[in-house]
């Protein structure tokens, strides 16, 4: 399930575009895998910010809520660098099959960079950045949900690993579809260190015999039955 993957940590600053399979996947499984894109270094320096609170405007204990256990934490403004550039470029690649979608079921459509977006959030009182940390430790887990946080959102937002595979066991992403009438279905996704998902944020359009229809989406993570994950999540909508 896991196959190799190379590093392309270029791909951050190179990347104005999806490759084609990767725009096609999102759309037909609503997920894409887009490769390698941060270094062992640099994962290990963003885990390491997860114990320096003045980076974070708010840390959120998930047993608290009933949304599983371990704990995260949303990044305060200024982002670090390379989440503000991440958030900034995976826009930009991501923002055709967002109005690709939109178009198909006659939504209203992106601009074409994330400052311009930020300006559509903050215009409608979303102010707060999303981008999070999250941790989870042996038994911990992420019940399935969508990251919505306001009337504005975007279709698609991303995900990166932190740690590496043998760092733990159990922990693989979960992604669940709701199809109109019919059972759900769930795919896992185990990523490698520095590997990111995207994936669909609340639902995708599928093309039916009487036209498109949306199906939902949810993420989860499943128990990490050893060791501790970490995670980068990248979500281009603010909350209000
Ligand atoms: O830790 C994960 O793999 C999933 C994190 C998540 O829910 C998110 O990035 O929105
Ligand atoms: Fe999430």
């Amino acid at each position: 399930m896991m196959g190799w993957v190379p590093v392309q940590t270029k791909r951050i600053s190179g990347m104005t575009e999806l490759l084609p399979a990767d725009r096609d996947s999102l759309t037909r499984d609503g997920a894409a895998r887009l490769g390698r894109l941060l270094s062992a270094d640099e994962c290990l320096a963003l885990r390491a910010l997860y114990d320096q609170p003045d980076r974070f405007r708010s840390r959120v204990v998930m047993a608290r809520h009933g949304f599983g256990q371990g704990e995260y934490q949303y990044f305060a403004d200024p982002l670090p660098e390379i989440v503000a550039r991440l958030r900034e470029t995976l826009y930009a690649a991501l923002v055709p099959v967002a109005n690709d979608w939109a178009a198909r079921v006659g939504e209203a459509t992106y601009p074409p960079t994330l400052i311009e977006f930020t300006a559509c959030c903050h215009a409608a009182g979303q102010t707060r950045p999303t981008p999070l940390l999250l941790r989870y430790r042996t038994g911990d887990y992420n019940c399935l949900h969508q990251d919505l946080y306001g009337a504005i959102s975007f279709p698609i937002q991303v995900v990166i690993a932190l740690s590496d595979p043998a760092d733990y066991d159990g922990g693989a992403f979960v992604l669940v579809e709701q199809r109109p009438r019919r059972q759900s279905r769930a795919e896992v996704f185990s990523l490698a260190q520095g590997e990111a998902l995207a994936f669909a944020v609340r639902d995708r359009p599928v093309q039916g015999a009487r036209g498109p229809y949306r199906v939902q989406m949810k993420h989860g993570v499943a128990t990490v039955t050893r060791g501790e994950r970490l995670t980068l999540g990248i979500i281009f909508h603010d909350a209000l």
